[in-house]
């Protein structure tokens, strides 16, 4: 089993930090995005949608965050009112900045990509200001997204909202979520990646995530070893993540899980991660042993992926079941 403390008595569960954007996904796929005609949109960005996907599952949630003073940061702020979000620490920007864009091309259910317009963002605005400690102090569990971590003032307001996190004993749960396209270089991003993860009690990624933060290692390593150096600082729990292959999970008692995936209609890869990302929480608050909070990940990944937003598809504890009585199961690969 794994070792995380919930205070129970505090009336927010998980508050997210980071970005709140929009996808643009193609109406027209299985074709190149150049000859897209029109997009539909969605509230997007990583732990945007996991905390929707908390939402749906039943948990308060609330965000730390920042918008575009505009119709697009206004459509976000109500977005989550909506899924009955805590929206009181979300600022607004009043420099001119911007919504971040995600552009999506779904050339095939296996060849999708993302085209990201982040120039001049809101979200990486996010000031120490903004940060909390009461806010902080009232919520059971922190969730970190990486590319928080990408730029001032939005990284400092990261390290503070962990160093808040740490104080007042919120379990903080670290989503890699590395975008290449908003870093400088790999050995800044590896060196505030390893800063952050190191102050974390769950960290979730995919092998390749890892072995960027890792990168500073004489060797890449293995999935048991990758487990057991985050083991050596903050961390309880370590899942990487193996795409259609499924999942492993360890725990700092020694303990490993693994996860297949569920078949489904996948129309768009993306949207997996963080599907799963929300499901997983929602197991880890329900304590849940890992196989079952990894099954209820893959469950609402497989979901998510064979619907055409992310936000918007994440699942309700009725659809994920519902699902999982009816899908077919398919072995770690
Ligand atoms: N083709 C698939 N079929 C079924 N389940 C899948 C498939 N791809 C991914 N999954 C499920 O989603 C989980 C997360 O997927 P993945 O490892 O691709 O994370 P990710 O790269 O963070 O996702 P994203 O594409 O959203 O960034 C996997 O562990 C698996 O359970
Ligand atoms: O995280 C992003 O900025 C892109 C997301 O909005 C998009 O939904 C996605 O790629 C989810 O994995």
């Amino acid at each position: 089993m794994y070792n995380l403390d919930f205070k129970e008595d505090r009336p927010l569960d998980l508050v997210g930090v980071g970005r709140l954007c929009i996808d643009l996904n193609a109406d027209q796929f299985n074709r190149p995005m150049e000859e897209t005609k029109s997009f539909t949109k969605y509230v997007g960005g990583s732990p945007a949608n996991i905390t929707i996907g908390a939402a749906r599952l039943g948990l308060k949630p609330g965000f730390i965050g920042k918008v575009s003073d505009d119709q697009m940061g206004r459509f976000i702020v109500e977005y989550l009112d909506g899924d009955n979000i805590d929206t009181t620490n979300i600022a607004v920007d009043h420099t001119g900045a911007v919504t971040g864009l995600a552009f999506t091309e779904i050339k095939s259910p296996e060849d999708c990509s993302i085209l990201m317009y982040r120039d001049n963002v809101a979200d990486l605005k996010l000031s120490t200001d903004d940060v909390s400690e009461d806010y902080i102090k009232n919520a059971k569990a922190l969730h970190i997204s990486g590319t928080a971590l990408a730029a001032s003032p939005s990284r400092e307001a990261v390290f503070l909202a962990l160093e808040y996190a740490r104080k007042h004993e919120v379990v903080v749960i670290f989503d890699i979520d590395y975008r290449p396209y908003t870093w400088n270089n790999d050995k800044e991003t590896a060196t505030y990646y390893n800063l952050a993860a190191e102050k974390c009690d769950v960290i979730i990624g995919t092998r390749d995530e890892f072995d960027m933060m890792e990168q500073f290692e004489k060797e890449k390593k293995s999935d048991e070893e990758t487990a057991s150096k985050w083991f050596s600082h903050h961390a309880e729990i370590v899942v990487i993540k193996h795409g259609a292959k499924g999942s492993f999970a360890y725990t700092k008692d020694g303990n490993s899980h693994t996860s297949g995936t569920f078949k489904t209609k996948v129309l768009k890869t993306f949207g997996a991660g963080d599907s799963y990302a929300s499901a997983f929480i929602y197991g880890l608050f329900k304590q849940w042993d890992l196989s079952k909070a990894m099954e209820y990940g893959s469950a609402s990944a497989a979901i998510v992926i064979s619907r055409h937003s992310c936000s918007d598809a994440m699942p309700t504890t009725n659809e994920i079941e519902d699902f999982m009585s009816k899908a077919e199961r398919q072995g770690i690969s």
